[in-house]
């Protein structure tokens, strides 16, 4: 559980430390360009130097939420498809949040470092590893995509550690580090270029300047 948020607090997922909810455009990865309503919630005991959500990690900002109240939000607009990430949203029980999302026919993607157990159901589930605290072993055979984020060429090898341990039709993505992104992109195009199995994403609502 994450640092201050008690799961007794949570109801069983009843209630989830909710940061922000939006109707936006999925940036990355596999579903870029795809509309999709965003659920984010607090909590992440990761700690990527780079992460661009840094002001998720203390869930104790972020006060339980009704997963219903969400719910109605995200079912009073056009959209089919629902991301839910954070923060690291693995931290908590999602089981009621997906199942009831689920029954409304929605179509649920996940965004997950696969640090922390899975619960839920989803239909799309992008595994982002991150060094400083590994994917569980579960996690790897869960994803669809594996999305490594590249900040120098020492993330190549990174990458490839992590491609040999998920399934077979698991599609491949290398994302530059944003801050970074101009510099290491040559480097992540001869890379791709020289093994096609790999594709890469790149934040395209950063460039679009949307959520
Ligand atoms: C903010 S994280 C939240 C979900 C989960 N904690 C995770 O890391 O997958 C959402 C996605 O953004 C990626 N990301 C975060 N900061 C980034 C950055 N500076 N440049 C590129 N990708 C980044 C993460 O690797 C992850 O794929
Ligand atoms: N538009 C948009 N697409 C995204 N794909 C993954 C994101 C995330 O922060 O998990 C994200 C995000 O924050 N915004
Ligand atoms: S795991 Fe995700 S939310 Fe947590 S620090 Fe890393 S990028 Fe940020
Ligand atoms: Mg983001």
């Amino acid at each position: 559980m994450a640092a201050g948020t008690d799961n007794a607090l949570l109801d069983g997922g009843r209630l989830l430390p909710l940061v922000e909810d939006f109707y936006t455009i999925q940036g990355e990865g596999y579903h870029a360009g795809k509309p999709a309503y965003f659920i984010r919630l607090g909590g992440c005991d990761v700690g990527c130097s780079w992460c661009d959500a840094k002001y998720t990690w203390n869930p104790k900002l972020y006060p339980p939420t009704d997963v219903g109240t969400v719910i109605d939000r995200a079912t009073s607009c056009a959209a089919r498809a629902i991301v839910i990430t954070g923060g690291e949203p693995l931290i908590y029980p999602l089981g009621i949040l997906t199942g009831e999302l689920r029954r409304r026919g929605l179509e649920i993607f996940l965004e997950t470092s696969g640090s922390h157990p899975f619960s839920g159901v989803f239909d799309w589930v992008c595994l982002s590893p991150k060094r400083r605290q590994p994917p569980l072993d579960d996690a790897y055979g869960r994803a669809h995509e594996l999305k490594v984020i590249v900040e120098s060429e020492a993330d190549f090898e990174w990458a490839e550690r992590n491609a040999a341990r998920v399934g077979r039709h698991c599609r491949l993505y290398l994302q530059p580090e944003w801050s970074v992104s101009e510099r290491v992109m040559p480097a992540i195009v001869e890379y791709v270029k020289a093994r096609p199995e790999w594709n890469i994403s790149i934040q395209t609502h950063k460039y679009m300047r949307i959520p």
